[in-house]
């Protein structure tokens, strides 16, 4: 198996609160494997931490074989991690194109001098841009929405342009964090559909935060549950689920 990330032993306080508490992963490449947990269990809290937005107070995080410890929160999405946020962040005032064209824009290899005559390299770049976000926002079913600004679509099309935005950048790990909040239940069994969808098309292993557990059981090969910062179970949901400390911890508050 080819590990794409490794925790070992991650902890991080905030003052008397051990928000995560000697936290381990291995995540395989390929896998879809889901964090779930009571609210304030530190779950975002890990994602921050392998984002880089935190630095760990113990522990290590590998990323392809490399010690991503306490690297800044754009140089992590550089070497290709990218997340989304629970509550949406997107450019509100700009258009669906422009979102995705903006994050694309991290990697371009053209310099001021090619995009200020129009050179061959920066026409070339942007025709590839634009065909790639076009090709993202047909997968979201955006594509006919284009020039839409941001804050005018309805909710479920913006969480899936803040993915489509995160995947413009070529992560190989995508961080999904809630991706069906708010969304009902028809928007989120085509979520599922869409997540399936672009891990297939753009090669991608997938680490999310989920409460929805009909979103978790059609996605994940994994899940972690975590409470008070510390793993209490972790194994395929259906070998969890009717785990005592879960059912008290978690799943047994939706019964
Ligand atoms: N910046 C911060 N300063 C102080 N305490 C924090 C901070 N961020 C998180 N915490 C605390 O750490 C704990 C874990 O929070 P975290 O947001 O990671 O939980 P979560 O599992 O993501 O919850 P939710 O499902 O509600 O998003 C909570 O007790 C929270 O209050």
């Amino acid at each position: 198996m080819d590990t794409i990330l490794q925790i070992n032993g991650l902890n991080k306080n905030f003052g008397g609160v051990k928000a995560i508490d000697s936290f381990n992963l291995q995540l395989e490449k390929g896998k879809i494997h889901g964090l779930i947990g009571p609210n304030g269990a530190g779950k975002t809290t890990i994602f921050n931490t392998i984002t880089g937005i935190y630095k760990p107070d113990a522990g290590e995080i590998r990323f392809k074989g490399k010690d991503v410890t306490g690297l800044k929160p754009f140089q992590v999405a550089q070497l290709g991690v990218g997340r989304t946020f629970q509550n949406i962040r997107l450019f509100a005032t700009l258009n669906v194109m422009e979102n995705v064209l903006i994050a694309s824009n991290l990697d371009i290899t053209y310099n001021m001098l090619d995009s200020f005559l129009r050179l061959p390299k920066y026409k070339k770049e942007e025709k590839a841009l634009r065909e790639k976000a076009m090709e993202l926002l047909k997968i979201v079913g955006l594509q006919d929405l284009v020039d839409a600004q941001a804050n005018s679509l309805p909710y479920g099309h913006q969480r899936k342009l803040e993915i489509a935005r995160a995947v413009a950048l070529n992560p190989s790990l995508l961080l999904l964090d809630e991706p069906a909040a708010g969304m009902n239940k028809e928007e989120s069994v085509e979520l599922v559909e869409f997540i399936k969808e672009i891990k297939e098309r753009f090669d991608l292993t997938v680490l999310m935060i989920e409460h929805h557990m009909d979103v978790v059981a059609g996605l994940c090969d994994h899940v972690t549950v975590l409470n008070f910062g510390k793993t209490i179970a972790s194994g395929r949901l259906d070998e969890v689920k009717n785990n005592k400390m879960v059912v008290e911890a978690y799943l047994g508050e939706e019964k």
